[in-house]
């Protein structure tokens, strides 16, 4: 079966990429690339450059849908979005090239109407006939309420149907409580979630088990170099990436996103899903167009991922 992702609030991507960016300085950029973005649809673009068939809706302001409409056919991905009067918000990144950081400034993007959400409701039901898998990726509009996506998840489980849920702040918050299938925060997101800062790893992971109580499958937290932790049931596993040369970090928990339902797909383990949602992590990062490396080099990271089981009452960090 299909999958479909849903993004509210795509952004086409500005990187921009200096020597060394410092706060009051005027830059001179070495390189402008301008991409189709926005979580659901990077998610969109790891799924179908693995073959796996892929819907990817939402809402786009009809005004500049052109760079999604030419990036969909490019990448084979179907096209069920909500067109909007307006245009798709431009969200900038600044790469760093000397510090190998990425700075985000994401734009608030368009306010869909009443009748746009309910003209998108109305898709996502239709598209429940064919997908057993919905990705729920990125901020949610302005004007919307943030029990949107628990909204979705509530409604898409009464349909029988999964969920993965990649959001922040109240989103992320109220949508856990309807219980997605699975669940991927990054350190900052899960802090905010849980109300406390999480210092050491154990503490990551205690935080990431007391989510499955809501009926979630899997949480997988990001944690930039250092890695993810992978929660299942009792199990917690930390996969630490192989170093590789970082292009450009955005879009990384994207890309694990995408493996992570390619991982329920193919009926993968714990470990194994951990492996492959790093490899693809490690594909994003290092390449700066946002394509999937040969097979190879996605084995040959798969295979260098430390996977490392964590003790939960131990005191590292
Ligand atoms: N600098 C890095 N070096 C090695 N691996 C990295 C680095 N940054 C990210 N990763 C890999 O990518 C995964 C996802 O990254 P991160 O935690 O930054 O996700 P995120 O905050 O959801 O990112 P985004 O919102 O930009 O998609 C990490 O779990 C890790 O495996
Ligand atoms: O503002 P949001 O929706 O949280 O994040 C949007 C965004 O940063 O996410 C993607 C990377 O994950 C980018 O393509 C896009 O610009």
């Amino acid at each position: 079966m299909k999958v479909a992702t849903v993004t509210l609030n795509p952004a086409i991507d500005q990187t921009v990429r200096v020597a060394s960016l410092e706060p009051g300085h005027v830059h001179r950029a070495r390189t402008m690339l301008l991409q189709a973005g926005g979580k659901g649809i990077n998610v969109a673009a790891f799924l179908a450059a693995s073959g796996c068939p892929v819907i990817a809706t939402g809402f786009l302001g009809s005004e500049n849908a052109s760079v999604f409409e030419r990036f969909f056919a490019e990448r084979g991905i179907a096209d069920a979005f909500v067109r909007l009067p307006g245009q798709t918000r431009i969200d900038i990144k600044i790469v760093d090239e000397e510090r190998r950081q990425t700075t985000d400034i994401n734009l608030p993007g368009l306010a869909p109407s009443e009748e746009a959400l309910s003209k998108l409701w109305q898709t996502v039901e239709d598209l429940a006939a064919d997908c057993r898998w919905f990705v729920l990726a990125g901020a949610l509009p302005p004007a919307v309420p943030s029990s949107l996506y628990a909204t979705f998840i509530a409604r898409l489980k009464a349909l029988g149907r999964l969920t993965v849920l990649d959001a922040s702040g109240e989103a992320l918050a109220q949508g856990i409580l309807a219980g997605p299938t699975l669940v991927k925060p990054n350190r900052v997101e899960l802090e905010q979630l849980v109300g406390q800062p999480l210092t050491s790893l154990s503490e990551v992971a205690q935080a990431a088990r007391s989510l499955l109580r809501h009926d979630i499958r899997r949480v997988v937290v990001s944690l930039g170099e250092q890695g993810a932790l992978f929660v299942e049931g009792e199990q917690v596993l930390q996969a630490l990436p192989p170093a590789v040369t970082v292009e450009s970090t955005v879009g990384a928990g994207d890309a694990m996103v995408a493996a992570l339902v390619l991982a329920e797909q193919r009926g993968l383990d714990l470990a194994a899903t951990a492996r492959l949602a790093t490899a693809y992590a490690l594909a994003r990062i290092s390449r700066l167009d946002g394509t999937l490396p040969p097979s190879a080099v996605l084995e040959d990271y798969s295979e260098r991922v430390r996977l490392s089981p964590l003790a939960l009452l131990s005191a590292e960090g």
